[in-house]
């Protein structure tokens, strides 16, 4: 009798919105340690910007054919539509990747996700080596996901008294809790943005919401060593009465308490008054995220535009193409109440 055929390892990558997933994912590429990689990327919008950062990035390692984009929706609401079968189409591929990462759009919850490694067309093929969670340190630092003193003592006592779930706190908060309780390993991402103080106080926040946490390991700039993510062994798609989630005791969940959509600028002749513009329309109106291409004429390239809550950053990222329609587009993601035409208006301005 022939020996089984070893599954195939799938990392998967969490981590808020703007946290370095995709920057750490095209470190990975640049630097597999060897591997043939395959990519998932789930992200918000149809503007796609974490594929095309992906795409090209990688030569041998992650030609473009082994990068599978869904774009719209989120993975762990798309399990059987939409991830189940990308993964298949890349396991059924004459030259089958060595190890597949996945990295989930920054609202997603990782748990149902890697509970759809245990559906009979994947288990026997391939296993979650491991659950890594980019935390963000200057957003981490700054506060932006800090639990309150009295939704932990109310969390602790609930838990002490045989309660698994976790308590309701605020959307942004659940959703990044979510992440941090799921994962084998935590990438504190962003160093260079912030002083050892700021990293003990990521430590902190971490451990006071896990005191039983799994390592942290510091990057910036998505400059890590392979062998430190790949290859944990974790098998979590076996463990996951372990991981524990704010959503345990719903059947489904939903994200309303998120939205987004994308809007549609002019051509933007000044690009640093639009990076002022951006900075200011994002404070007013609490926008958590904002990406996507700008066109600036005269400019043979597009202009990549990353904002990631107060933080503002443009780039050139490539030649339009000769028939494309250079179009000027930004996903806008907030929590619900986002005012949508205000934005928009603000915007185009
Ligand atoms: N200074 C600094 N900026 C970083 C670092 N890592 C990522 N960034 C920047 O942060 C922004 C968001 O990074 P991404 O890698 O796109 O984050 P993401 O988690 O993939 O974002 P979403 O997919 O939208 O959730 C970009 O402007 C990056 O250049 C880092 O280590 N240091």
């Amino acid at each position: 009798m022939s020996a089984p055929t070893p599954k195939i390892p799938a990392t998967v990558i969490t981590g808020f919105l703007g946290a370095g997933k995709t920057t750490l994912i095209r470190g990975l590429v640049q630097n597999p340690g060897g591997r043939k990689l395959a990519l998932i990327i789930n992200e918000f919008g149809d503007v796609g910007v974490d594929g095309a950062v992906l795409k090209g990035c990688g030569d041998a390692a992650c030609p473009e054919d082994r990068v599978i984009e869904l774009a719209n929706g989120c993975l762990c609401c798309t399990v059987a539509d939409d991830f189940v079968p990308a993964l298949e189409m890349l396991l059924n591929r004459a030259d089958p990747p060595d190890h597949i990462i996945i990295e989930t759009s920054g609202l997603a919850l990782p748990k149902p996700l890697v509970r759809a490694f245990t559906w009979p067309a994947v288990r026997s093929r391939v296993t979650v080596d491991g659950v890594v969670a980019v935390v963000a340190a200057d957003a981490v630092a700054e506060g932006r996901f800090a639990p309150d003193a009295e939704a932990l003592a109310r969390q602790k006592a609930a838990m002490e008294a045989g309660d698994a779930t976790v308590e309701h706190e605020t959307p942004v908060q659940e959703v990044f809790e979510d992440q941090v309780l799921c994962a084998d390993l935590i990438l504190v991402s962003k160093t260079d943005l912030v002083d050892e103080a700021g990293l003990a106080a990521v430590a902190d926040t971490v451990k006071a919401l896990r005191p039983t946490a799994p390592p942290l390991v510091r990057v910036a700039h998505g400059d890590v060593d392979p062998n430190v993510l790949l290859g944990l062994s974790a098998a979590a798609e076996a463990d996951l009465d372990a991981r524990v989630s704010h959503h345990d005791n719903e059947e489904d969940h939903d994200h309303d308490d998120f939205t987004s959509f994308v809007a549609e600028l002019p051509s933007q002749a000044d690009p640093e008054a639009l990076v002022r513009r951006l900075g200011d329309v994002t404070q007013r109106f609490g926008i958590l995220r904002l990406k996507g291409f700008i066109d600036v004429p005269g400019k043979p390239m597009r202009l990549l535009v990353q904002g990631v809550g107060p933080r503002i950053q443009t780039s050139y990222d490539r030649l339009w193409g000769p028939d494309e329609a250079r179009r000027s587009r930004l996903v806008v993601i907030g929590e619900t109440g986002l005012d949508r035409a205000a934005i928009e208006a603000a915007l185009a301005a």
